[in-house]
Parts: C-alpha cells; sequence; structure tokens
C-alpha cells in the first residue's frame, strides 16, 4: 500500500543514495503518499529553449496542442525574455496566440520583467511566471541583474499582474547547486522562495537547474524552504544530469510536495547553465507516480506520442527511459 511504500521507501533511498543518510533518516517527517500530484510540463519551454536549431513555430504549436490532449493541466508555453538572448523563444507571441487552449488547460509564460509581462498579456497570456535565482552569479548570467535587483522587477510585475487578477508562478533556480559558485545554502534558497511567496506567488517551483541534487541534499534544502514557505506552496523542478531527479522527487513527494515539473522525452536545459543536461521526462515520472497508486490525470500513452513527435522532428532519441522501454516492449 502506499502507507507501507512510505515506511520502506525513505530507508531504500537514502540508505543508498546519500551518505548523510542517517542523520536525515533521523530528521524527515514521512508524509503519506498523496492521491493526486499536479504536473506542470515544462517541455515546450524549458524543454525547447535551449535547442541550437530554431524550431518552427508551427512545430511548438503542434506540440502544445498534442500536449493540451493528454489531461495535463498545466504546460508552460513560451517565454517572453529577449530574443537577443534565447532566440529560440522569440516567437513566444506566435505561438501563444496559434493553439488550440483546451478548456482546463492554463498555459503560463515566463515574464522576466515588466516589458515581458506586458508583451504575454498583449499576446494573450492568463497565467505567468517569474523566475529568480538563489545564485547571485546565475542571477547576473540568467537574468543580467543582482537577486536583489530582480526581486523589484518581479514585484512590480506581480503587482500589475495581481490587478489583472493573473496569478504569477515563482522559480528559484540553483536550489541544490549553481554551475559557477558550487554549493548554494540552502537558506538562501529558503530566503528567496519566501520573498516571492510573500510578493504574492501562488507557487514557487524549486529548481535543480543543473541537476545536482541528491535526496540527502534536496532533504535538508527542503526542510529549511519548508520553515518559510507551505510545503503546499512548493514545486520541485528536477533536472536529470546525475540520474538523480526521481529519486529526488520521491524525497520531495515524502515530505509533502504535491507539484512535479517536468519535460516530454526529457528535453531540455537552460542556455546559462553549461553541462546541464534535460528535465526529469514527464513519461518517467508519470510511470512512476501511476506504479505508486497516484493519480495524475495524464495519460502516459499520449504523452509518449507527443515525445515521439517531437523527437522526430529533432532527429533525436528520447531521454525518457519509460518511452524507450515502451518502444521496445510495444
Ligand atoms: C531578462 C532580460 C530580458 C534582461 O535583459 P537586459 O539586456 O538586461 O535588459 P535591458 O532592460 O537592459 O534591455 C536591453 C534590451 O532588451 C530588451 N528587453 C528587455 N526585456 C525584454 C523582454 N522581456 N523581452 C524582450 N526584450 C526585452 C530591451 O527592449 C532592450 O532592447 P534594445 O533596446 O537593446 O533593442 C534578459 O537577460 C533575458 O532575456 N534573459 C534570458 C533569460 C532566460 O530566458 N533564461 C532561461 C530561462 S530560466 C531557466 O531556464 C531556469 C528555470 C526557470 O527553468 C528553472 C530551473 O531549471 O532552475
Amino acid at each position: 500500500t502506499k502507507q507501507n511504500m512510505v515506511k520502506i521507501s525513505p530507508v531504500v533511498v537514502f540508505f543508498h543514495l546519500s551518505p548523510f543518510s542517517f542523520i536525515f533518516l533521523q530528521t524527515i517527517k514521512a508524509h503519506e503518499y498523496p492521491d493526486f500530484v499536479k504536473i506542470v510540463e515544462v517541455g515546450p519551454r524549458d524543454g525547447l529553449q535551449n535547442e541550437k536549431e530554431i524550431v518552427p513555430t508551427g512545430v511548438k504549436i503542434q506540440l502544445i496542442d498534442m500536449l493540451s490532449g493528454t489531461g495535463l493541466s498545466v504546460i508552460e508555453a513560451t517565454s517572453f525574455v529577449s530574443s537577443k538572448w534565447v532566440p529560440q523563444m522569440s516567437d513566444h507571441t506566435e505561438v501563444l496566440r496559434g493553439i488550440q487552449r483546451a478548456p482546463n488547460v492554463r498555459y503560463p509564460v515566463l515574464t522576466p520583467n515588466m516589458q515581458g509581462f506586458q508583451d504575454a498579456v498583449a499576446a494573450g497570456a492568463t497565467e505567468v511566471a517569474v523566475f529568480g535565482s538563489a545564485s547571485e552569479t546565475f542571477s547576473r548570467k540568467n537574468i543580467n541583474c543582482s537577486v536583489d535587483e530582480s526581486m523589484l522587477r518581479f514585484k512590480e510585475v506581480i503587482t500589475l499582474a495581481k490587478g489583472q487578477h493573473i496569478p504569477v508562478r515563482g522559480y528559484v533556480s540553483c536550489a541544490l547547486g549553481c554551475p559557477h559558485e558550487g554549493h548554494i545554502d540552502p537558506s538562501k534558497v529558503a530566503q528567496v522562495a519566501k520573498s516571492l511567496y510573500e510578493m504574492g506567488c501562488y507557487e514557487i517551483s524549486l529548481g535543480d537547474t543543473i541537476g545536482v541534487g541528491t535526496p540527502g541534499s534536496m532533504c535538508e534544502m527542503m526542510q529549511t524552504v519548508m520553515k518559510e514557505v507551505p510545503v503546499s506552496a512548493l514545486a520541485v523542478h528536477c533536472h536529470d544530469t546525475y540520474g538523480q531527479a526521481l529519486p529526488n522527487i520521491l524525497t520531495a513527494l515524502q515530505m509533502g510536495v504535491r507539484v512535479v515539473d517536468s519535460a516530454v522525452a526529457g528535453l531540455g536545459g537552460c542556455p546559462y547553465a553549461q553541462g546541464s543536461t534535460g528535465n526529469v521526462s514527464t513519461e518517467d515520472v508519470l510511470y512512476m507516480l501511476h506504479g505508486m497508486g497516484i493519480e495524475t490525470g495524464v495519460n502516459l500513452a499520449k504523452v509518449v506520442e507527443a515525445g515521439d513527435f517531437i523527437c522526430n522532428f529533432l532527429c533525436r532519441k528520447t531521454n525518457s527511459k519509460v518511452a524507450q522501454a515502451s518502444s521496445k516492449t510495444l
């Protein structure tokens, strides 16, 4: 049963993967696994933003439309950032205007500042996300300003969004490590997450931008952040560089997280985080959750189809282990 899994899984996961197992086993307070987990699909944005060859707008639209028919309730569609910085997202307006919006699906877009927010709203955005960082160096390289300056920009965006009843999600990048600074103190993650939450972000997604975290560091970071932000408002966003994304997600679920970001076919990587590989794949997350008896409302086979579509276009093998396995067994 789910309850039994809660009892044994911390032992299995922490014993094998973390040198700090015993410390964390003492301190972790396992929650019962939830009946339902919300998946935030970030493939069309985080998945594609790092692609060197420009993906045609029609392909992006078709991918989003296919994902809209899978049962996903949130699909991050694009970002309203500078085309000079991220050319792949320069067709943001056309993408947002071109998709067939399904009635029960939300399509948030990234907006780093007022210009991005205004352009997004003009293109029809009804939900946005601001993205900060727990690393000072990453913040400068990613959005060209300090962490404190970014908070001032986000405050403006959030205030305006609130006035227009537009929900704002917040990201904290480098929550488990930075490509430039290495270790990031969990208290810094907690501080940025708290600021975003207090400014009015309804949900804070904690990003392991370069996929270096382990269940040990995830547990420590979550414990610190949960002192400042209610766990019901937290999501995890794991990249799979070191193959730790699923155990990290499982750890977050054990600690009460109920929202998981993932990308179809495990596409992705941040253009300002060299060496980081794709996001955890939506297919692998779904397979794990469904296997644990946790519902997501998402049809795995349809997500695999969407993954096939984009991988065929990119002439690339999927990063999803589940999609690879199912193509052999089907
Ligand atoms: C943030 C900016 C825009 C600041 O860019 P900047 O150059 O510092 O901006 P500026 O205010 O100095 O303006 C300079 C020029 O940029 C323009 N500009 C200014 N703002 C915008 C805008 N919103 N959209 C379009 N254009 C914009 C502005 O109009 C001006 O144009 P010019 O007069 O030179 O022709 C820039 O640094 C940028 O676009 N950075 C890219 C950030 C990005 O997309 N990173 C990847 C996403 S984050 C991520 O992947 C991590 C995440 C979320 O997935 C979680 C995780 O894994 O950790």
